[in-house]
């Protein structure tokens, strides 16, 4: 893998002339940043705003990266949505971001991945034959294959049952080891865990949430752990 970068994120983002946030994100090279806030905040469209995607609005701002490279061919980007081709099995979407540009398709790899996620006797199944949480499971693989630098996460594990969300934030925070990555949760426990930064939106500020000062991925009965993770909820719920 190409060296870590960092990202910075600054500026104002307005939905028919109204702003919608006014921001300055800064995610440190090679570490795990997460972003909570209220719904609607406009955590995603930070996330969309990396890689240039359409935003429904009108952003005044940079999107810088520290090597002062572009961006384009460097990001994976895992939506809320799954985005999974329904003619196409899962194994063949998790190969997809290879089969479009034409690359040699590393499919050995892409079943240990879809091994890894707990899908592998799924993997000629297409999307519809598939869970929820299953179908979120594949797209979390196809996101890892894609083994880039900068890795864009939006509620990777929301459909997910507590045990299996558990062992997939240890396989993400295990494959994507060294890189920079921006991971949207609701979820407190989930940001304690993960996060070398844990950054909090308003419509007003974006404000760094202090975390303990064990390294992530952090044990969940840790009593650090838990005492970050129960201000953070406080603080959400006050957060206007
Ligand atoms: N394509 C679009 N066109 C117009 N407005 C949009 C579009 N996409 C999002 N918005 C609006 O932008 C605001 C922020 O949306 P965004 O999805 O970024 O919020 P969020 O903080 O990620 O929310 P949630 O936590 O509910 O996923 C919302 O008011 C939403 O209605």
């Amino acid at each position: 893998m190409t060296a870590p970068f960092g990202i910075r994120v600054a500026g104002q983002h307005r939905i028919n002339g109204h702003l919608l946030f006014d921001a300055d994100i800064t995610l440190p090279a090679g570490r795990w940043t997460c972003l909570l806030g209220r719904s609607g905040v406009g955590k995603s469209t930070v996330l969309r705003l990396i890689p240039g995607l359409e935003t429904g609005g009108r952003f005044t701002g940079t999107v810088t990266a520290t090597d002062g490279k572009p961006l384009q061919g460097r990001i994976s980007y895992m939506a809320q949505s799954d985005l999974l081709l329904p003619w196409l099995s899962a194994l063949e979407n998790v190969l997809i971001g290879a089969r479009l540009r034409g690359a040699q398709a590393d499919v050995a790899r892409a079943r240990r991945l879809l091994d890894r996620v707990g899908l592998l006797s799924h993997a000629d199944k297409r999307p519809h034959m598939l869970s929820g949480g299953m179908r979120q499971r594949t797209a979390l693989a196809r996101t890892l294959f894609e083994n880039r630098p900068l890795v864009l996460l939006d509620e990777p594990f929301s459909a997910l049952d507590a045990g299996t969300r558990a062992d997939m934030q240890e396989l993400a925070a295990e494959v994507l080891q060294g890189r920079t990555v921006l991971l949207v949760t609701h979820d407190p426990s989930e940001a304690t865990r993960l996060a070398d930064q844990i950054i909090v939106m308003t419509a007003r500020q974006t404000s760094i949430w202090p975390v303990p000062d064990t390294p992530a991925l952090r044990a969940i009965d840790d009593p650090r752990t838990f005492d970050c993770q129960t201000r953070l909820l406080a603080h959400l719920r006050a957060a206007a």
